[in-house]
């Protein structure tokens, strides 16, 4: 018998398309594309509010977006967070959103909730079934417990879990939905060198395990080491997208983050004149106030 194998090809997880969201006169993202392949980890930066965060809550869910539509995995999702997570699109959020006073396994379990078919009856009377599926999430809960390396605090309260673990714990906790996608809003913010390093470490642990990952990040030395790609928001619009160092030496990029002049900015004279007209209305204000 022969058996033939092939090269797995990269398939499409997450397909984008013209995605714009508008907070009344407000445009905070504009008709953005966006693909994520199995087995890359994608950066996507801009400067504060260059509309990254809308442009995740408007992936999940959160928002409707007023055009464009989501894909995942080739299926059009409707926008509402639960049946997002559901189709297998997890994310983290920029600021820690954790159950303080439950304990870490718990977390976790009850990020498994859209994985677990047994119904309310059935958990109610305790029936064999919800035993089973009962036992059958705590133990997949503990193997990501393992996974990210919080097994031996399962037992602590969340709240008492040093910076770095809670991160770590929501990460943990996105896992638990069993996604094909992991969306990262400001992972390591907050964090010291060394948790910055694991955190790195745990995302490459992810994409290895099969699973796709778009992150947010202000950090630019850890999006350039990560992501195999990496796209550019600036005022909503993605401005470039490319590898990482080529997004790195591209000078719109270097320009937004910088505020250098691009193309399209005022000239040089035209700063000159600004500057000289300011010149002069500061020493007409230092002459006012010599005269009071
Ligand atoms: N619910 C909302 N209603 C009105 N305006 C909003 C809303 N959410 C975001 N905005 C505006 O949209 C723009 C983009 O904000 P967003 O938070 O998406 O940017 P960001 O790139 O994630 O910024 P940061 O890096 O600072 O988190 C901002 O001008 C913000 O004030």
């Amino acid at each position: 018998m022969t058996t033939t194998t092939t090269a797995p090809t990269s398939t499409t997880v997450l397909d984008a398309t013209g995605v714009t969201m508008r907070f009344g006169g407000l445009t905070a993202v504009r008709d953005v594309d966006l693909k994520v392949n199995t087995g890359e980890i994608v950066g996507l930066i801009g400067p504060n509010g260059a509309g990254k965060t809308t442009f995740f809550n408007c992936l999940t869910g959160l928002y409707v977006p007023t055009e464009g539509k989501v894909a995942y995995k080739g299926t059009v999702l409707p926008p509402k967070p639960h049946l997002v997570t559901q189709a297998g699109i997890a994310r983290t959020f920029q600021n820690i959103r954790l159950f303080a006073n439950m304990t870490v396994l718990e977390n976790v379990l009850v990020g498994r909730h859209t994985r677990t078919k047994e119904g309310l009856w059935s958990a109610l009377l305790r029936l064999p079934g919800f035993k089973r599926a009962e036992e059958a999430s705590r133990a997949r809960a503990m193997e990501l417990l393992e996974f990210t390396g919080l097994a031996a605090k399962a037992d602590h309260l969340a709240r008492n879990l040093p910076y770095g673990e809670q991160r770590k714990l929501e990460i943990a906790r996105a896992l638990a939905s069993e996604p094909g996608l992991l969306l990262l809003d400001e992972p390591t913010a907050g964090m010291n060198p060394q948790e910055t390093r694991a955190a790195e470490e745990l995302i490459f642990a992810i994409r290895d395990k099969g699973i796709a990952v778009l992150v947010i990040e202000h950090d630019i030395r850890f999006i350039m080491n990560l992501c195999d790609r990496v796209a550019v928001l600036v005022q909503g619009e993605k401005i470039v997208e490319g590898p990482a160092e080529v997004v790195q030496a591209d000078e719109r990029v270097i320009a937004a983050y910088l505020g250098e002049p691009f193309e399209g900015a005022p000239g040089k004279e035209e700063a000159a004149e600004v500057e000289a007209a300011e010149a002069e209305a500061d020493a007409q204000s230092t002459t006012e106030g010599d005269e009071k």
